[in-house]
């Protein structure tokens, strides 16, 4: 494989009222990201954080941040997430198919790493135009759970998608997200993922630093042909 892990713990499952020290903890443990969910009560049933939060935590850490953004408009989001120190700025392909060329414009002006999800009833095909394109998403997001809460059941069917795109791109990151942990890891990496979400299985752990190392070592393991 060509493309290198990146293991992001998700920040949902952590202790919100200490999370610059969760943050830094996870990073201590070798993690290489920190997924962020925003959502926005609207495009999925749930709120949780938004530009604030990632200010405040900025303050407090380096390290990659991986805003994942459930929002109806993610447009209005992009400057207010990179001004707050955002790395990574993912929208969801359905609420984008529009106007998605100005959006990965917009957020690659503004300094952060444009990427694109996908909820798992929707084709694959509808992301390759973002991926091909003269200003391309440089990550894809596979949601393998509906977006909304962390802790739900891994779905597996998702995998097609994750070969599709590996087998059609394989330089691309791709990132899987919802249910990932040391017995659904194995099934992510061997389809091609190499980008990690991960959240009650991390901070669930006793020892969270050993689940870090085992979804790398499975992603490294993991040798799909292209
Ligand atoms: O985007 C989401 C949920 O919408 C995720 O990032 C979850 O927060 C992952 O949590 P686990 O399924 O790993 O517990
Ligand atoms: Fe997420």
């Amino acid at each position: 494989m060509v493309v290198s892990p990146k293991i992001a713990p998700s920040m949902l499952s952590s202790d919100f009222a200490n999370l610059a020290a969760e943050a830094n903890r996870m990073i201590d443990l070798g993690a290489n990201w920190l997924h962020m969910d925003i959502m926005d009560g609207h495009f999925v049933p749930n709120l949780t954080i938004g530009a604030p939060v990632i200010e405040s935590l900025r303050k407090h850490t380096n390290a990659y941040l991986d805003c994942h953004l459930m929002v109806t408009n993610p447009m209005d989001y992009v400057e207010h997430m990179a001004k707050a120190g955002a790395s990574g700025f993912t929208f969801h392909v359905e609420v984008a198919k529009e106007n998605w060329q100005q959006l990965v414009q917009k957020i690659k002006s503004a300094g952060m790493r444009p990427a694109v999800a996908l909820k798992p009833g929707t084709p694959v095909e509808l992301v390759y135009p973002l991926v091909e394109g003269t200003t391309p998403v440089e990550m894809v997001l596979v949601m393998t759970v509906e977006p909304g809460f962390g802790g739900q059941k891994f779905m597996p069917n998702m995998m097609d998608k994750v070969r599709a795109l590996r087998h059609k791109y394989p330089t691309l990151d791709i990132q899987v997200d919802g249910g990932l942990g040391p017995s659904t890891i194995d099934t992510a990496a061997a389809a091609g993922a190499n980008c990690i979400v991960a959240g009650s299985s991390v901070f669930g752990a006793p020892e969270p630093g050993d689940v870090i190392s085992l979804l790398r070592t499975s992603v490294e393991k993991a040798q799909p042909t292209t």
